[in-house]
This record gives C-alpha cells, sequence and structure tokens, in this order.
C-alpha cells in the first residue's frame, strides 16, 4: 500500500514529513516516489548533499572532498537504497518439491547490512530464516536475495523481519516460515546510548511455526555450532 501524500510534486520537499499513521509493513513510500529516474535522483540528491557539507563548512573544493556529493548520492540510489525500488527485486524462479522434502530447510547467519530510518547510519547483523515447504522449493541463495533486497532501504528492524516473512510466504505459498533476525543498531552503537555490546533480536514465526516445538527446532539449528 502506497503512502496517499505522495500526490504532492516531488520539489515540495518542505511537506515531505508530514505525518502519516500507518498500520501497513511495507515501507512507507510516497504515490510518485518512482516517477524520478535514478539518474535524475542521483542529481538531486548530490545537489542536496553539497549543501548540507557546505552548511557544515566543509570546503567542497578540497580534492579529497569534492566528489564527495555524488559518490553518497550514487551509493544511496545503487547500492544502501536500491531496495526501495521494486524494479530492484529479485527475480525468483520455483521448483517443484520432486524430493518430496517434508522438514524445515533453515538458511541460516546471512550477513547484511541495512540502515536505520531515524539516523541514516547502519544496521547490521545476520537474518535465519526457516520455511517447510507447501509443494513449492527455493533456490537456496534467492532466500539471502530477498534479505538483502529488504535490507537495502532505510529500515526499523521489526518492520524488515515482517517483509522477509511475508514475502517468502508470498512467494512460496506456504504458511509455514520463521525469520530471526539478530542485528546492531549503529545509532545505539556509535551515538547516543553508546551500548556497543546491545543487539537487537526480532521474530516472525507463522503456520507450524507458531507451535512452540517447531520454534524450538529452529532455533537448535540455527545455534548449532555457535
Ligand atoms: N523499534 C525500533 N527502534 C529503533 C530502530 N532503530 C533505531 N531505533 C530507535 O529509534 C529511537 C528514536 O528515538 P528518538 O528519541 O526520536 O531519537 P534520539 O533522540 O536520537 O534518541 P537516542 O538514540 O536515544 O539518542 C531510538 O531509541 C533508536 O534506538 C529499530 O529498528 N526499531
Ligand atoms: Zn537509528
Amino acid at each position: 500500500m502506497l503512502n496517499t501524500t505522495g500526490s504532492k510534486p516531488m520539489q515540495d520537499i518542505d511537506e515531505m514529513g508530514d505525518e502519516h499513521i500507518g498500520t501497513s509493513t511495507e515501507t512507507p513510500l510516497r504515490a510518485d516516489a518512482f516517477e524520478m529516474d535514478d539518474e535524475l535522483k542521483m542529481e538531486l540528491i548530490a545537489k542536496h548533499f553539497k549543501e548540507i557539507m557546505h552548511i557544515l563548512g566543509l570546503d567542497l573544493s578540497d580534492d579529497s572532498l569534492r566528489g564527495t556529493p555524488q559518490r553518497v548520492a550514487k551509493m544511496y540510489v545503487q547500492e544502501v537504497f536500491s531496495g526501495l525500488d521494486p524494479k530492484n527485486k529479485p527475480d525468483i524462479k520455483l521448483f517443484e518439491n520432486k524430493y518430496r522434502y517434508s522438514e524445515m530447510l533453515v538458511e541460516k547467519d546471512i550477513t547484511f547490512f541495512s540502515n536505520c530510518e531515524h539516523h541514516f547510519v547502519p544496521i547490521y547483523g545476520k537474518a535465519h530464516v526457516a520455511y517447510i515447504s507447501n509443494g513449492k522449493v527455493i533456490g537456496l541463495s534467492k532466500i539471502n536475495r530477498i534479505v538483502q533486497y529488504f535490507a537495502k532501504r532505510p529500515q526499523v528492524q521489526e518492520r524488515l523481519t515482517m517483509q522477509i516473512g511475508n514475502e517468502l510466504k508470498e512467494m512460496l505459498g506456504t504458511e509455514d516460515i520463521a525469520v530471526v533476525i539478530d542485528a546492531h543498531h549503529m545509532c545505539v552503537s556509535s551515538r547516543g546510548i553508546k551500548d556497543v555490546n546491545s543487539a537487537t533480536v526480532t521474530s516472525y514465526y507463522s503456520g507450524q511455526f507458531e507451535q512452540e516445538e517447531k520454534r524450538a527446532e529452529f532455533m537448535k539449528y540455527i545455534t548449532l555450532g555457535k
């Protein structure tokens, strides 16, 4: 579901901070989020980032700083926030479960890097995912790709966890999905409270994973060897 505040022109950035209380697990995007192409987005981000650097008092004629606005713009659009755009969603083909494998499949220790939407600093950690096939099987690397796609957005960990869970549920046509994310937020470690040791754990359980026994089995696998 798209945020309907997006009917405003993109230039109207002073009004982009409108309060919008959504109940969805979708990332709150403006309706016109993809009207600009990536080239124009990078050009405008670079322009505004240059302004931020200028306001901070940095000398943009310095050799090392001169290219930074363009580097940041490219990094935002093509790398760290590329998962905002559905055109970058991984193309995933499923297979028939011809082996009739009926136990859970666990893809664990998927390293990801995301960014906190409150401070725009990194969140990094591990995602552990499991599903029980309802006839369809997914290539292993595609599970990692789904995690990376949703991580490459400004995020809160709860939403990241649910977006991965919901996507797998829909794609695989099974209710039986588990996602656990164990992550560090640099907004907690490098600033603010500056706690370098705490970690945040979130989970998504549906279908058979709502049973204590299945969760315990999943937990056993993700802690194997630790
Ligand atoms: N629930 C949740 N909170 C997050 C996440 N990432 C960051 N936060 C928190 O979002 C909150 C934002 O609080 P504010 O009080 O508006 O921000 P702040 O003044 O920078 O707060 P401090 O970090 O305590 O200095 C902070 O407590 C962050 O730790 C996340 O993924 N999930
Ligand atoms: Zn933060």
